[in-house]
């Protein structure tokens, strides 16, 4: 592959620079050039001539013609052998590509005066171009060495003696202890070229005065670099060869004798050697190639087929004389085009760019350091992420509800829209009725400071739709919850293993599971579109109502049940170590890993009054659980849960290794797990994860226990092991999902709850209207946005004093407070908080134990002492979140600031607990909600989607668990 000739002047001014991006290895051919000198004795015959500036041509021969990339004629100028056969080779090193140019041909021909012709040019070049390139920085360096009779000599301190070639992994021969000297400019460069040329050996040849009798070899080393602004710690190095080799010669012809006869034959013996190399690298370059056979090949071995770019300007002379030479001469450079190399871009990170880089990148890690992220715990950053993953679900799911609602939403408006000219439109925003507040028995103070309840903006055929929803949501929980007790039969059968306890609990739990399955709902799947309820029918609206009344005990039961469940579930759990146990050392249950507490002696007795801390219910794979729980024993449950069994499976496992012990009471071997000592041996906490040897085949032999008779294999106490473990965590999964339906079953509540306020609100304007006869005019409050603001600030100012009179979750009125700041379109939600908010205090004032929607008979129970209870819990809750959400600084300012004893106990604690407490200052609310919100990680930012959410939830203050309700995810916060 021929290359273009080469680059004409105006275009090198300033050579393209790449940019370092990989080393990009890049194939191509020696670019060989013939220079044809004039005739040393115009009396000589000219044989060889010029066709075109390609080919040469033996006189008339035109079977003897060699092409080559470019051929020069004997009238050329040195210039232009440069510019087109050497200058890109040359300039090649200012990109990071090393470059050879060297000169070939018989003595006297006219390399050495080409080759300093085009160094001299190169020189000027590679100046121009560091000139006109300032955003790098350049670096020239200088060497030079002759081969003279095979040694080297360095030329830039010529008094140093022979030296030596060194093999490098790297960077290939080098010559050793090779002087090296930067050149400061041109000028220095050019002097130090001269000086070099001034030392070689030079002698007199039959056809050369001045016949240079080694090679030489002018070494530049071009290195460059981004200026020190750059953060690019890359640089490109090249080096850049200047080859003048000694002149092939006959021996005979030159009739040396001596000294010059012995330089001839190294000389000879070399440009063999070179001549050889070029010959096998054209036939075959992966053969070998004797590159070690002379040192000016090993020398220039990168240059010859390796990683460099190589220019070969062979010089000859057009003379009859000469011809056979000359001849040789064409014939090495047609063996040289065929050669090719591989030169790459060569980029390097310098010692001392790389301790800058490595310097600024410690001071960057130390300055990191003194600032460090609120947590360095990669736990906590993980439990973080699933959190967040989880808190995504949840927001997606959210948002499909939303969206379907809102397309119900959508289709309710066009059919009503028609129908609403003589009553008054939900979706209207200038009502045209007055609201007729319900009234309350309220008492006191807050009595006074209650504000009348405009116009709920809820339609009947709305509250009808709702209604049948939570019919649907009602069935599905009921149809969900009766799935997880299937499994959780099965399950259980697994553990009627042991003593007396477990087996109380098992058939407690039984009988529970029975009742469950009888409370199935019985509510039918109402289609919520459907064309009957149709818009503003109160006929429908009752009948719905009575009919959501009187599912009410089915909700209230499901709730109850649950809790009974849930409750035997712990127990359950709570006894699995005891069961365990008794098993032997090998088949502890590692309670650490599975999250369970130890349980003293006292509690296996069945005096256990704190209940296990929960599992995640957010993270449950639900399908996954009712579809297959991941015990082994599920393959052979149906074998398990045979009432044949039954009897053989409650009686207490006794492995023969202990079977006596266990049989001798006073045995005094206290290493020995007993009932009285339930703590897992170390043996036994390490034996958390299952074997997995033979245990398809004991799986299939029945019950972990009469497995455990039947061997005391090792494998066997594995199995065993690996049974009790899995049963356990499958009652555990079983018992978080309980859990979450009980917190959905508790959401349900409150929509209902929501429903009946409404529909009751409805039938209190309905009648208010009649009486009235529609006098009323439009509220003043709604007329305008002052009017609004006014009454915002209010409304506010009421539900301040509602929350404080309730003990409402604080983070509940954190979340409210942040998000409903005035805007009009909140209005919906200031009203129904007040509305609620109203229900809580008049029944509370009213002796308190009871529900604001007890009139539905399936709303868990609130009083007073309750709501204080929980919200103690939520502060005491809230106070722990301190330690991981403020820092140390954070914490000592708030207590500086809320008057808190520095040396107090408590001192978290007592800061939570002065939160919220004053309903009447506005700032002291401010900072309040502001604390509320660091500890929980609710972000205001993002209001509208919170907005959103709440729409869907209804969140009020729960009976249960004042702080899980509202927009955060149930789940999320129980357990941050
Ligand atoms: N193209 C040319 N035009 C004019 N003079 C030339 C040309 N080439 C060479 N000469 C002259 O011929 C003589 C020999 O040239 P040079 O020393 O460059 O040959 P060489 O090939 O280097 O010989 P050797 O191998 O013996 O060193 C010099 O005096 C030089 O000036």
């Amino acid at each position: 592959m021929a290359r273009t000739p080469g680059t004409p002047a105006s275009k090198i001014e300033r050579i393209p620079v790449y940019t370092p991006g990989g080393s990009r290895v890049k194939e191509e051919k020696i670019f060989v050039t013939v220079r044809v000198r004039p005739l040393n004795d115009a009396k000589d015959e000219q044989v060889w001539e010029c066709n075109d500036n390609q080919t040469m041509q033996y006189r008339g021969d035109t079977t003897a013609s060699y092409t080559f990339d470019r051929v020069f004629g004997p009238t050329s100028l040195t210039e232009t052998v440069y510019e087109e056969g050497a200058k890109a080779t040359a300039l090649s090193a200012l990109t990071g590509i090393n470059a050879t140019i060297f000169a070939y041909g018989q003595t006297g021909s006219g390399k050495t005066f080409t080759m300093r012709g085009v160094t001299e040019s190169a020189v000027s070049d590679i100046y121009n171009h560091i000139r006109n390139t300032p955003e790098r920085e350049f670096t020239i360096k200088i060497s030079a060495m002759e081969i003279y009779n095979e040694n080297v000599k360095d030329l830039l301190m010529p008094e140093s003696g022979p030296l030596r070639l060194m093999d490098d992994p790297e960077k290939g021969t080098i010559v050793e202890k090779l002087e090296e000297q930067i050149a400061k400019d041109s000028q220095h460069l050019r002097e130090l070229i001269s000086k070099c040329e001034a030392q070689r050996q030079v002698g007199e040849t039959g056809s050369n005065k001045r016949s240079s009798r080694s090679h030489q070899i002018i070494r530049l080393t071009v290195e460059s670099r981004l200026r020190e602004n750059s953060g690019c710690v890359k640089s490109f190095v090249a080096v850049l060869n200047f080859v003048d080799l000694a002149g092939s010669e006959r021996v005979a012809q030159t009739h040396a004798k001596g000294k010059t006869l012995e330089e001839g034959c190294h000389i000879n013996k070399s440009l063999l050697t070179l001549t050889t190399v070029i010959r096998k690298l054209s036939e075959n370059k992966s053969g070998h190639i004797p590159y070690r056979d002379s040192k000016l090949t090993r020398i220039l071995q990168l240059s010859l087929g390796g990683n460099a770019r190589t220019a070969i300007i062979c010089t000859m002379s057009p003379s009859k004389s000469n011809m056979e030479l000359s001849r040789n001469t064409l014939f090495f450079a047609m063996s040289a085009k065929k050669v090719t190399n591989t030169a790459q871009v060569n980029m390097v990170i310098s010692d001392k760019q790389l301790v800058r880089h490595l310097q600024k990148e410690v001071a960057r890690l130390e300055a990191e350091l003194r600032t460090p992220e609120p947590t360095n715990s990669d736990a906590v950053l993980m439990e973080k992420d699933r959190r967040i993953r989880q808190m995504e679900e949840e927001m997606e799911k959210l948002k499909k509800e939303r969206d379907l609602a809102k397309s119900q939403l959508d289709e309710l408006r066009k059919k009503i829209g028609d129908e609403n000219q003589q009553g008054w439109n939900p979706f209207d925003s200038s009502p045209r009725r007055v609201a007729k507040c319900l009234t309350f028995s309220f008492s006191g103070q807050s009595r006074r400071n209650m504000q009348p309840l405009r116009q709920s903006s809820t339609a009947p055929v709305m509250l009808v739709q709702e209604i049948r929803k939570l019919e649907q949501l009602q069935q599905q929980l009921g149809d969900e919850a009766n799935r997880a007790l299937e499994v959780l039969q099965k399950e259980v059968a697994c553990h009627r293993l042991g003593n007396q306890d477990a087996a109380e609990t098992i058939a407690k739990l039984q009988a529970e599971i029975r009742d469950m399955r009888s409370a199935k709902p019985s509510a039918e799947n109402k289609d919520v579109s459907s064309s009957e309820t149709g818009p503003g029918s109160q006929t429908n609206l009752k009948e719905e109502i009575t009919r959501l009344h009187s599912q009410g005990n089915t909700i209230a039961n499901l709730e109850v049940q649950l809790e009974n469940v849930q409750r035997s579930i712990d127990r359950l759990v709570m006894s699995l170590p005891t069961i365990a146990s008794q098993m032997g050392p090998c088949s502890g249950v590692n309670m650490e890993k599975t999250g369970t507490t130890t349980p003293s002696s006292k509690s296996q007795s069945g005096k256990k009054k704190k209940a296990l801390p929960l599992a995640l219910s957010g993270s449950m794979n639900r399908p996954h659980l009712l579809r297959a729980p991941c015990s082994p024993l599920s393959s052979s449950r149906n074998a398990v849960v045979s009432p044949t069994n039954e009897s053989d499976e409650n009686r207490a496992p006794q492995p023969e290794n202990e079977h006596n012990s266990n049989n001798n009471n006073d045995n005094t071997n206290t290493n020995t797990p007993t009932k009285s000592e339930p703590t897992p041996t170390k043996s036994e906490s390490n034996t958390g994860t299952p074997a997995i040897s033979g245990g398809d085949a004991s799986s299939r032999e029945g019950t972990p226990g009469s497995g455990y008779r039947r061997s005391s294999s090792v494998n066997m106490r594995k199995m065993q092991k690996m049974f009790q473990n899995a049963a356990e965590e499958n009652v555990r999964s079983i018992r978080a999902y309980v859990t979450e339906l009980k917190e959905r079953v508790a959401k349900l509540q409150y929509q209902k709850q929501l429903l009946v306020c409404q529909v009751l609100e409805l039938e209190a304007n309905e009648a208010a209207n009649a009486e009235d006869s529609g006098t009323e005019n439009i509220s003043a409050v709604q007329s305008s946005p002052n009017s609004w603001r006014n009454t915002f600030r209010e409304q506010m100012q009421q539900i301040f004093m509602l929350w404080h009179e309730c003990y409402v979750s604080i983070i509940h009125r954190t979340q409210f407070y942040l998000l409903f700041r005035g805007d009009p379109a909140d209005q919906i939600y200031i009203e129904v908080e007040v509305r609620r908010l109203m229900w809580l205090h008049q029944h509370f004032s009213e002796g308190g134990d009871a529900s604001p929607a007890q009139i539905c008979g399936d709303e868990p129970s609130i009083s007073i002492s309750s709501s204080i209870r929980e919200l103690k819990n939520e502060r005491e809750f809230l106070a722990k979140r301190m330690n991981s959400r403020l820092t140390e600084e954070e914490k000592e300012r708030l207590f500086l600031k809320w008057n808190v004893p520095l040396d107090g106990k408590q001192r978290k604690l007592q800061l939570i607990n002065k939160l919220w407490t004053d309903p009447t200052d506005r700032v002291h609310i401010d900072e309040s909600a502001d604390i509320v919100a660091r500890l929980v990680g609710f972000c205001e930012r993002d209001g509208n989607v919170a907005k959103e959410m709440f729409e869907l939830n209804f969140a009020l203050p729960s009976s249960k668990k004042p702080w899980l309700l509202g927009w955060q995810p149930i789940s999320n916060l129980l357990r941050l």
